[in-house]
């Protein structure tokens, strides 16, 4: 579902992201760690052409679409359908003044879906949230249910890739754990590919497949996550886990 090959991202000449290779498949969690600055929401960005102030080299696959080089009606097919942005504070991107259930009617209308009550109502029960909450505004909801509604979005849409920016560094443990758990089993029952950005080593290690991690923009060590977590090959990434309470 994504493929990277000597992807490069740079401002005003300064490298911010060089990832040599990442794949992610179909049901597949792939993590990207490091520390603020480090270049991880940049690479995530990248991956649906949002990064439109930057030199970008190298070759990203999306769902079949070459994004570096794809006509902007081509992105436009991927982005926010096949492929949605899960970010940090979702409440933020929630139009205030329109009840959730409007929002994700809208949202399947311009994306030309059919059967639209079912699907609401089948994406609601896919991220245990209650039907109910549809008829609420935003702020009328906590942060765990706002990110759940963000992935519920998502699946109604029929997203297939999952690209995650610190899903759930703005929610408490317990909260996390709900939010962890649900994209957890989205991806073992629907085959979702799941990128996620993430500075929280113990979260990556409940849900991730693969890690990358990433200092200064490049990457200094990538395997499978229980390997890299419990004998990590570069001096940084310990460093990272000792830094863990
Ligand atoms: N639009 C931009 N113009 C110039 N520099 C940018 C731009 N976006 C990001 N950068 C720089 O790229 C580097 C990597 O930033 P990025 O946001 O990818 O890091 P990150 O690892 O995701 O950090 P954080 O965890 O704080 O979000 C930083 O030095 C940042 O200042």
């Amino acid at each position: 579902m994504i493929e990277v090959r000597d992807l490069r991202v740079s401002y005003g000449g300064r490298v911010v992201a060089d990832v040599p290779e990442l794949d992610v498949g179909a049901g597949e969690c792939v993590a990207i760690v490091g520390e603020s600055g480090s270049g991880k929401s940049t690479t995530l960005l990248s991956l649906l052409g949002l990064t439109p102030d930057a030199e970008i080299s190298g070759h990203v696959s999306v769902c079949g679409v070459d994004v570096l080089t794809a006509p902007p009606r081509r992105l436009r097919e991927i982005r926010g359908a096949r492929v949605a942005l899960v970010m940090q504070s979702p409440q933020a991107a929630l139009s205030p003044a329109t009840r959730l259930g409007v929002l994700m009617r809208r949202a399947l209308k311009l994306h030309g879906r059919g059967r639209v009550e079912e699907t609401m109502a089948q994406a609601m029960d896919a991220v245990l949230l209650d039907r109910e909450i549809l008829r609420r505004y935003p702020h009328e909801i906590s942060g765990g249910q706002a990110q759940r509604f963000a992935i519920a979005l998502a699946i109604a849409l029929g997203a297939e890739v999952i690209l995650a920016d610190e899903p759930t560094s703005a929610l408490d443990v317990t909260v996390q754990a709900e939010v962890v758990g649900v994209l957890h089993r989205l991806r073992a029952e629907r085959g979702l590919a799941l990128l996620l950005v993430s500075h929280d080593l113990a979260l990556v290690s409940t849900i991730a497949d693969r890690v990358l991690v990433m200092r200064d923009g490049a990457v200094v060590e990538s395997g499978p996550a229980a390997r890299v977590l419990s004998e990590p090959a570069h001096p940084y990434t310990r460093e990272l886990l000792e830094a863990l309470p």
